[in-house]
C-alpha cells in the first residue's frame, strides 16, 4: 500500500496528518483533492462516523482510506459536544428552537460550523460553571477496500480543561479554549509537533501505526 486517501476535508487535520504520517513513506491524498464530497457522518458514536467517512472514500476513489472522527467531550455537559462538535453551535440553536433537548443523530453531511461560532456557543454553555474538565477523543479508520471485512482502528484521548478566553494561534477547533494544565497552555499555544506528541490524534495514529507494523497491511496484500 503506498497510497491512500485521507477521508477529510478538515485543514488542520490534514495538516496534522502530514506531519504524522510522514514517516511512513505513504503518499497521502486529501480526498478534497481527488474531488470526493464530505461523507455523511450520521452516527451517534465517532468509531461508526469514522467508518462511514473512509468507507465512502475507498468507494470513491478505489483506494485505501484513512479516516478521523474527533470531538471535544466535556465533563459538566455529560460528553457533549461529542460526535456533534463539528456543528454544534447549529445543534444548540435547533435545540433552542425546538426548546428541548435534540435525540436525532448528529449533523448528516451539513456544512461544519465556524470554528469561531462552535467556540462562542461551547463558552455560552459553561458560563457559571466551575467544573471545566473536557477532553478530545479521536478514532482513526483505515480500510483497503470499501468492503474490508477488517477495518483497522485505533484510538486517543487527551485531558484538558476549558477555557473562557481563547489563548494562541496554533492548531485549530476548539484548541484556544483547550487548556492542558500540566504545561498552563492551551493546545493552541503548542507548536505543531509538541501538539503531536500529546494531541488525541498523535496518540491514536501511533496506535494505528502499531496495528499496522503488527503485520496487518502487508499481510492483507493491499502492499
Ligand atoms: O485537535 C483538535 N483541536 C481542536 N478541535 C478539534 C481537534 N480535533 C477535533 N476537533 C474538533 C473540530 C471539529 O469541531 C470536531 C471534529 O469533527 P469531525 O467531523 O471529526 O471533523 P470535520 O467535520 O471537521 O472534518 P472531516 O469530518 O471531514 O474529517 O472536533
Ligand atoms: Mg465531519
Amino acid at each position: 500500500m503506498r497510497q491512500v486517501v485521507l477521508a477529510s476535508g478538515n485543514a488542520g487535520k490534514l495538516r496534522e496528518f502530514a506531519a504524522l504520517l510522514a514517516p511512513l513513506g505513504l503518499e497521502l491524498l486529501p480526498q478534497t483533492a481527488l474531488g470526493v464530497p464530505a461523507a455523511e457522518e450520521p452516527f451517534g458514536t465517532f468509531l461508526e462516523n469514522a467508518l462511514a467517512k473512509a468507507r465512502h472514500a475507498s468507494r470513491a476513489t478505489g483506494l485505501p482510506a484513512l479516516a478521523d472522527d474527533s470531538g471535544i467531550c466535556v465533563e459538566a455537559l455529560g460528553g457533549r459536544p461529542g460526535v456533534w462538535s463539528a456543528r454544534w453551535s447549529a445543534m444548540r440553536r435547533e435545540e433552542a428552537a425546538a426548546g428541548r433537548r435534540a435525540v436525532a443523530a448528529p449533523g448528516g453531511a451539513g456544512p461544519a460550523d465556524t470554528d469561531a461560532a462552535n467556540n462562542a456557543q461551547l463558552v455560552a454553555d459553561l458560563q457559571g460553571q466551575a467544573d471545566r474538565r473536557a477532553h478530545y477523543y479521536c478514532v482513526l479508520v483505515l480500510v483497503r477496500s470499501p468492503d474490508d471485512p477488517q477495518p483497522i482502528v485505533a484510538d486517543g484521548s487527551w485531558y484538558g480543561e476549558v477555557l473562557d478566553a481563547p489563548r494562541g494561534a496554533g492548531g485549530f477547533g476548539y484548541d484556544p479554549h483547550f487548556l492542558i494544565p500540566s504545561v498552563g497552555l492551551t493546545a493552541a499555544e503548542l507548536d505543531a509537533e509538541a501538539k503531536n506528541r500529546s494531541s488525541h490524534r498523535g496518540r491514536a495514529m501511533r496506535a494505528l501505526v502499531e496495528r499496522l507494523r503488527e503485520g496487518g497491511l502487508t499481510q492483507a496484500g493491499a502492499a
